[in-house]
């Protein structure tokens, strides 16, 4: 890749949120109705789409979607459903006992077809050892992965006395959660969140309408864009909300210290180069998604960013940590655990010129070091993977004005 030389300007064009429109299919196939407008194109979502089509399959094949294989077992085990659910390798290392472990008290018959606590999963049916007049109960901890909380939420409203789930450790992707709530809500279920437990009521979603928003975890690229641009750089993002049910328009706040200014439109938002901070300090507990993105940016803005609530990153679709502290080095950029998990991200001479990002199947490596070709020819390898959530990529960034390169 490499850029011809200006300031970056333009519109471009996000994917749908994969995380609303992955729970707004579950929902839907549980109320029976309602149309989604503006569903993703995210492999994530098309793959749950098409294997929500098929329910009779002898095999649910969840690739390398976390949502898809945490909310599809805990759907398909409380419909009843005698099933296989299978995945990538990477998937059969991404632990899956909290949500297995919930789902046999609740009555669902599961057996890992692989190793202990991840990953094949076999589907033998629900056996409900339920009481008809108490709400389930259930003590799951919080500090694994949402997603097991978000699938164990989503299908609350159909046990027959609903559902409390008491949430214990530091609670991580807690936006994630409330979305699920929020969507659920949309939907006609009855949610609280009293704290440390999370109520859910029995009776049927109601068929809606919902248009999907347009994803905040994408646009922290066009973020770090900006950010690397030459001044008087600016983008257009059509499709985010000023009030949005995604935890990572955090982005805003973030890229305001390292230099993008965001200005909110009825449809839209307008991003713009400004002054950047001296130094930056951030918990991404509730946006681990978005630590890849800033870490490169500040390396390459020579700015020290600490960085706190990274622990769910070493189980993602590669180990994030050591994936960045791999490939950021090739860069002179170092990502050290200063205190037991802070990590800082220092640079002294960054300097981008031809070098090799290896992407290890992780979408977000690949989108998080493109921006870098801002500064120097970069090559990045398996650049396929972004079909994972942003499938027009590197289109966009050809249309931008990068001059995207395919090799091999
Ligand atoms: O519920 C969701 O849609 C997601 C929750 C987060 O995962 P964890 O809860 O495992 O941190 C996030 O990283 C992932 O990309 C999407
Ligand atoms: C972690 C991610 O997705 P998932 O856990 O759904 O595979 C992601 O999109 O960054």
């Amino acid at each position: 890749m490499r850029w011809p030389g200006g300031p970056l300007r333009g519109i471009a064009q996000l994917p749908s949120s994969k995380s609303e429109s992955n729970r707004a299919l579950i929902i839907q196939a549980l109320a029976g109705g309602g149309e989604l407008e503006n569903l993703s194109d995210a492999n994530d979502t098309q793959l749950m789409q098409r294997l929500l089509t098929d329910q009779q399959a002898p095999e649910f094949n969840a690739e390398d979607a976390g949502t898809v294989m945490r909310f599809l077992t805990a759907y398909l085990a409380a419909t009843g459903r005698t099933t296989q659910l299978v995945g990538t390798a990477r998937m059969y290392e991404r632990p899956i006992a909290v949500l297995v472990e919930a789902l046999r008290q609740l009555g669902a018959d599961i057996e890992y077809a692989g190793q202990d606590g991840y990953p094949p999963l076999r589907l033998n049916g629900w056996h409900p050892a339920l009481a008809a007049d108490e709400p389930a109960e259930l003590t799951v901890r919080g500090d694994i992965s949402s997603q097991y909380i978000s699938a164990l939420l989503m299908i609350g409203p159909t046990l027959p006395a609903g559902l409390r789930l008491w949430l214990t450790g530091k609670v991580g992707s807690r936006p994630y959660i409330r979305m699920t709530q929020s969507l659920m809500q949309h939907f006609g279920a009855t949610c609280r969140d009293l704290g440390t437990v999370l109520e859910v009521r029995p009776g049927a979603y109601q068929p809606a309408d919902y248009t999907i928003e347009s994803d905040w975890s994408a646009a922290s690229y066009w973020y770090a864009l900006v950010a690397l641009g030459e001044e008087g750089s600016t983008i257009i993002l059509p499709g985010l909300r000023e009030h949005s049910w995604q935890g990572d328009q955090a982005i805003v706040g973030i890229m305001d210290q390292l230099g993008v200014a965001t200005e909110f439109f009825p449809d839209g938002v307008q991003l713009t180069r400004k002054a950047s901070a001296a130094a930056v300090e951030q918990d991404f507990s509730d946006c681990p998604d978005l630590a890849q993105t800033v870490a490169v940016v500040a390396a390459a803005l020579g700015i020290p960013v600490a960085m706190t609530g990274l622990e769910s990153l070493r189980i993602k679709e590669t180990d994030r940590i050591l994936a960045l502290q791999t490939e950021l080095a090739k860069f002179g950029a170092t990502m050290a655990e200063e205190a037991p998990e802070r990590f800082v991200v220092r640079s002294a001479n960054f300097q981008v010129n031809g070098q090799q990002v290896e992407t290890y199947h992780d979408h977000r490596m690949a989108m998080a070091f493109a921006p870098l070709a801002l500064r120097g020819p970069l090559t990045v390898l398996g650049p396929q993977v972004v079909r994972k959530s942003y499938p027009r990529f590197w289109k966009e960034l050809e249309r931008a004005g990068f001059a995207v390169q395919e090799q091999g």
